[in-house]
């Protein structure tokens, strides 16, 4: 089972390796005459890839030509992640697009004394003057600079170069909302969150239950004090594009804009998901898409919980499987084997050893456990698949959504619980199951054995409503993306603002970047 703090640590300690270098990749005869949008991502798979395709989308959007510069910061390369880093790079350097990635030297790694968000932080505003550097350095005019959200300490070597700077959000609006939320309510709120009975309120949500706060929010802590900090940081952003669907998070969002989630308004929004990284097509198809394939239609639960998931201890794999024996349904496990020491990580599940004694004969003609990573995205596009118990990470959310896949959310870590309570409450595309986080987020094998009877259509009236819900969402997401949808029109705004930005203040940021 995730221990939520544990795995915020072995994230950072697996991730922060020192790998120096500064090569560039970029589409071969590429000229960087156009003005440049630099992303500078938080290096990890779902952050960089997802920062990237909103910046092709940016630059399909664009009525000027641009081109894209990715700032790769080595702080959370793995020799792993580098890789992947570089085949990225290499396709995309194929795809005609006008990319190109910039290696960041190392910098030695801060102290590790507090939480993984503080060190992220603190790290990647070591990187100030590699960032500052790089950009001054740029033979393009810059246009704009694009941020995690995890790097608004980076805002100041914006300002320093007169560039417009724009935070990227990875996660839902709500979380945003509650970022937003945070300077005024670290002072409404004298102790630790954890402490707070009953509701957080964040404008446009339903009163948030305390106990589903995010993890690194509960204890006043400078892990906390970061997520303090960039909330309050990110209303000095030019704009903070969300991966989300304006459709799918209405309240939360005009919140957001009328200024009740912060203490001003915050107009330049850009709602532009669901932005979801399908991979290049022609690929063999996956073993598990073959047997889905041989089900009938939404006949099959999936259960699959993220990059960090997966592995159990064998009290809850046994609640599982007896969950789902008991639950008479079809499913696909993707069930993984614990993280090596100080990695985050789930290794390939040893199935013979975790599952139950008889499990896999019993239940052969109707499950499928699978101990390794899985092409989720293409198992969530089966037509076998009809729903989908879920970590609540908020890119399987939204590729759930897109396939109008409806969930049970078992949330794990991070701002899960939050994502979870979303789906349930506000959005109805879920039905709710019972996650006891002080037992490390167990899921008892009764509770799971209804949640998916409901889930999968046993009647109940939950059910039927995430289902429902589900199908009205997806119709929602793909609208969203769709020439003139909510998400398209939100991107042309954002590249109009760039270009128009860039034509006003291009002379303004050249003298700034000259004059250093
Ligand atoms: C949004 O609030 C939190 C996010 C994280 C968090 O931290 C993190 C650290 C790493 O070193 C690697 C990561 O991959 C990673 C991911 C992560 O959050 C997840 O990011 C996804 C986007 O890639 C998506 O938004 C998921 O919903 C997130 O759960 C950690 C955290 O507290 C520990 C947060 O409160
Ligand atoms: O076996 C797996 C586990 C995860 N994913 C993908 O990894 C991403 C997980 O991101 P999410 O935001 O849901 O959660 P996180 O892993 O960041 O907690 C999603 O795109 C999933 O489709 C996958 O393809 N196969």
């Amino acid at each position: 089972m995730v221990k939520e703090n544990a795995l915020a640590w072995a994230i950072i300690k697996d991730s922060f390796v020192d790998l120096a270098g500064d090569e560039e990749h970029s589409a071969p005869g590429v000229t960087m005459a156009s003005p440049t949008v630099v992303l500078v991502p938080f290096c990890v798979p779902g952050h960089l890839t997802s920062m990237l395709d909103a910046g092709k989308r940016l630059l399909g959007s664009s009525g000027c030509p641009m081109s894209l510069t990715v700032l790769v910061t080595p702080m959370t390369m793995s020799a792993n992640l580098m890789s992947q880093v570089d085949d990225l790079a290499r396709r995309e350097a194929e795809s005609g697009f006008d990319i190109r990635f910039h290696h960041l030297p190392a910098v030695e790694l801060p102290t590790k004394e507090h939480g993984a968000e503080e060190f992220i932080m603190r790290f990647i505003q070591l990187h100030e003057p590699y960032v500052k550097a790089a950009i001054s350095g740029m033979s393009s005019p810059v246009a704009a600079v694009v941020l995690d959200y995890f790097g608004t300490t980076l805002l100041d070597v914006a300002r320093e170069l007169a560039l417009p700077a724009y935070v990227y959000f990875t996660s839902a609006a709500s979380m945003l909302a509650l970022m937003l939320r945070l300077p005024a309510l670290d002072e409404e709120v004298a102790g630790d969150l954890e402490a707070v009975e009953g509701a957080v309120d964040v404008a446009g949500l339903p009163p948030v239950p305390a106990g589903l706060m995010p993890e690194p929010l509960m204890k006043k802590d400078p892990n906390y004090a970061s997520f303090v900090y960039h909330g309050r940081r990110f209303m000095e952003a030019a704009g903070i594009i969300v991966n989300t669907v304006a459709e799918l998070e209405p309240a939360v969002l005009a919140a957001i804009a009328e200024g009740r989630c912060a203490r001003a308004p915050r107009s330049n929004v850009y709602p532009i998901g669901p932005v979801l990284s399908f991979k290049p097509p022609g690929e063999q198809q996956h073993e598990c898409v073959s047997w889905l394939d041989a089900q009938p239609p939404a006949s099959v639960v999936l259960l699959c919980f993220g990059s960090m998931g997966g592995s159990f201890p064998s009290p809850q794999v046994r609640a599982i499987a007896d969950g789902l024996e008991r639950s008479g349904h079809r499913f696909m496990w993707v069930l993984r084997g614990p993280p090596p020491a100080g990695s985050p990580y789930p290794t390939d599940a040893d199935v013979h050893e975790l599952l139950p004694e008889g499990f896999r004969e019993r239940t052969k003609d109707r499950g499928f456990v699978w101990p390794k990573w899985v092409p989720q995205k293409d198992i969530l596009a089966s037509a076998a698949v009809g729903g989908f118990v879920t970590h609540c990470g908020w890119n399987s959310i939204l590729e759930s959504l897109w396939h109008g896949v409806p969930m049970a959310p078992w949330p794990l870590y991070a701002e899960q619980h939050l994502n979870a309570f979303e789906l349930v409450s506000v959005m109805g595309v879920a039905v709710g199951m019972e996650v006891d986080r002080k037992r490390g987020n167990f899921v008892e094998a009764a509770e799971l054995e209804r949640a998916v009877r409901s889930l999968m259509g046993g009647g109940s009236e939950e059910g039927r409503k995430a289902r429902e819900k589900a199908a009205e969402a997806k119709a929602l997401c793909r609208k969203a993306v769709e020439d003139g949808g909510s998400s398209d029109v939100s991107m042309q705004k954002l590249a109009r603002e760039i270009c128009a930005k860039h034509s006003t203040q291009g002379c303004e940021a050249a003298g700034a970047m000259r004059s250093d």
